[in-house]
């Protein structure tokens, strides 16, 4: 039999700063070369759990601890933080907290320092992870100036190079191009196999995670476990749903086509469901729905023409861009990681000056615009909340735009209180916002820039560590925007469902410009396009290729169906 590596025996732990315990009773046993999932919603303890396991609780976050954390044999509250680095390797969900050298390289190699590893070795070592990961090329360069997910994977690089013998992940898939994510789940995967290390990943995407083998899922809420289970049985019960959590959208589709989950085999993979008559059931329903229309014509909101923008001594990121954004778009912005999205965004709120070109926003040439003059009609919300957020208490921070334009108090007040209510955040206003989880701080952000009225908003990566409860109830409060109130909004994201359940048109950015500019549904039904923008198709579109039905029709009828629950 395998021996434990992590043993929770009974474990309470309340941090100083919270008047409530944020974990109950867990008792938990992982083991040796166990390879294990940690889901929950928001703020259900997930991290917490991965603190006490990588020993950050109680070396590093003060707190109470009662019943006994053991990890690798070595009792958490008594070892030191250096030994127990030794064995757990955590590569976390905000990768820039993370980041100590100058360059790339000094970063991946910063632990191998720690232990006096020799020159030679060290070099060959973060040579040998940058190029499996794909940085290779950015080991000169800061880490201040990579890409979300550039960052995201010199994190991982910097634990790799370690070797410990468990390696714990928190939401590694954050900023990462879903091909890159798929990569990074078969990485993991292989090291596991590899090496034989125990891994645990907290992650919000089920449905990636799962694509390769996992062998259980630990289920968090409010603080404690209510499910300790293999995929298989999980996915058959109603759980998930039921706390506000996401199922693979094949299974959606399933349920669609009134498929009772205990009847199948193989649920784990898209590539393996079957069920009693499935092909012919998933047709019938096909031929049920209405036909696809297409969504119709809008007026321009922003023309960038013939921009051209390239970082010093960078290669050109955009070279004689096009891109004409409609009022009323929901459009989605796509594309392999460090292909520029962000950096488009940071040309239209003025805070990078393009090479050449022009922007036009309504009839108003932006090259006359101050960022404060654009920020009154450009939102612009950024990836990681942190670097937006400058106030301790989240009324006074979802307050500054206002105060900082000199408005009254009283409107101040009601258009704040207004904006944390949307965004669920009113019961936490007099908080601070250090006490909030990441996807809290997130929707902090967004009620910032909602209180000044913008009308484009360009938000990058706006559910990224979400669960799906809060995804939901943001992407359906920016669609009620974007339909109620005409705000246009511009969505960098790599997050397949949703742009395909949401954008009514998306944008594939490629490193020689626009690769494609369509319905989502379509985009995801070009294997070309999926390829070259480092996409993934959808398990929809293999579902209706297994099935012998068409991809797009059947894509776009699940999700167009999906989309009138929504408004009903
Ligand atoms: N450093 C901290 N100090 C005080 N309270 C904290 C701290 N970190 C987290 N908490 C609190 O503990 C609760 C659980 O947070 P945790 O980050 O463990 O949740 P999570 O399940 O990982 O959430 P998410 O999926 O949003 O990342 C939250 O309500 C949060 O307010
Ligand atoms: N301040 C900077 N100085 C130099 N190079 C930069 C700077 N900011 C970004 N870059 C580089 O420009 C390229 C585009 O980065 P950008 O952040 O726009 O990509 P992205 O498409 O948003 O990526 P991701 O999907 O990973 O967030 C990357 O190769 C990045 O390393």
């Amino acid at each position: 039999m395998s021996k434990p590596a992590i043993i929770f025996d009974h474990v309470n732990y309340q941090y100083d700063s919270q008047a409530e315990p944020t974990l109950h009773d867990i008792n938990l046993t992982i083991n040796q070369g166990e390879k294990v999932l940690i889901i929950g919603p928001s703020g259900s303890g997930k991290s917490t759990l991965g603190s006490l396991i990588n020993g950050l609780i109680p070396h590093a976050i003060p707190g109470k601890i009662t019943g006994k954390v053991t990890v690798m044999g070595q009792d958490v509250e008594s070892a030191s933080l250096f030994d127990l680095s030794l064995h757990v390797g955590t590569v976390l969900q905000d990768p820039d907290s993370q980041f100590v050298g100058l360059t790339t390289a000094e970063d991946i190699a910063f632990a191998m320092e720690n232990d006096a590893t020799p020159q030679a070795k060290m070099k060959t070592r973060v040579q040998q992870w940058a190029t499996t990961l794909g940085i290779q090329n950015q080991l000169g360069q800061s880490p201040q100036a990579l890409s979300g997910g550039q960052k995201q994977r010199t994190a991982m690089a910097g634990v790799l190079v370690d070797e410990g013998d468990i390696l714990l992940f928190d939401e590694p898939l954050a900023a990462l191009d879903p091909a890159a994510g798929k990569q990074s789940i078969a990485l993991i995967d292989d090291l596991h196999r590899r090496l034989g290390v125990t891994v645990v990943i907290i992650e919000h995407r089920l449905e990636e995670v799962l694509a390769q083998p996992v062998d259980r899922v630990i289920v968090m809420q409010e603080g404690r476990i209510i499910a300790n289970e293999t995929p298989e049985a999980l996915l058959k019960t109603p759980l998930l749903r039921q706390i506000g959590l996401r199922e693979p959208l094949y299974l959606e589709a399933l349920d669609l086509a009134g498929i009772d989950f205990n009847d199948t085999t193989g649920i784990t993979s898209v590539n393996t469901i079957e069920a009693p008559h499935l092909k012919q059931r998933l047709g019938d329903w096909l031929t049920g729905e209405p036909e696809h229309k297409k969504p119709a014509g809008l007026k321009p909101l922003l023309q960038i023409t013939d921009l051209t923008f390239g970082y010093p001594k960078g290669p050109k990121l955009f070279n004689h861009f096009d891109l004409t954004i409609n009022r009323g778009d929901m459009l989605a912005l796509v594309g392999e990681n460090g292909v520029g999205k962000t950096t488009l965004s940071q040309l239209i709120t003025g805070f990078v000056k393009p090479d050449a070109g022009k922007m036009t926003f309504g009839d108003v040439d932006l090259a006359t615009q101050s960022v404060k003059e654009r920020a009154d009609k450009i939102g612009y919300i950024m990836q990681d909340p942190n670097q937006m957020i400058s106030k301790i208490k989240i009324f006074d921070e979802v307050a500054l735009g206002l105060t900082l334009r000199g408005v009254d108090e009283a409107t101040i007040k009601a258009k704040v209180e207004d904006a944390l209510k949307i965004c669920g955040l009113y019961p936490f206003r007099n908080w601070p916002i250090s006490a909030l989880s990441f996807g809290q701080k997130k929707r902090v952000t967004i009620a910032s820039i909602l209180t000044l009225s913008p009308q484009l908003l360009i938000l990058d990566e706006p559910t990224a560590g979400q669960d799906w409860r809060h995804y939901t109830s943001m992407m359906r409060f920016l669609e009620k925007l974007n339909r109620d109130s005409g705000i246009t909004m511009l969505l960098i994201t790599h997050d397949m469902h949703l742009m395909l359940e949401y954008a009514t048109r998306t944008v594939v950015l490629g490193h020689t410009g626009i690769l494609l500019d369509a319905e989502p549904a379509k985009v995801l039904t070009e294997p070309t396009i999926i390829k070259q923008a480092h996409l993934a198709e959808t398990s929809l579109y293999t579902l209706a290729e297994r099935m012998g039905l068409d991809p797009f029709e059947f894509t776009a009828a699940v999700i167009a169906h999906e989309r009138q629950e929504r408004h009903v």
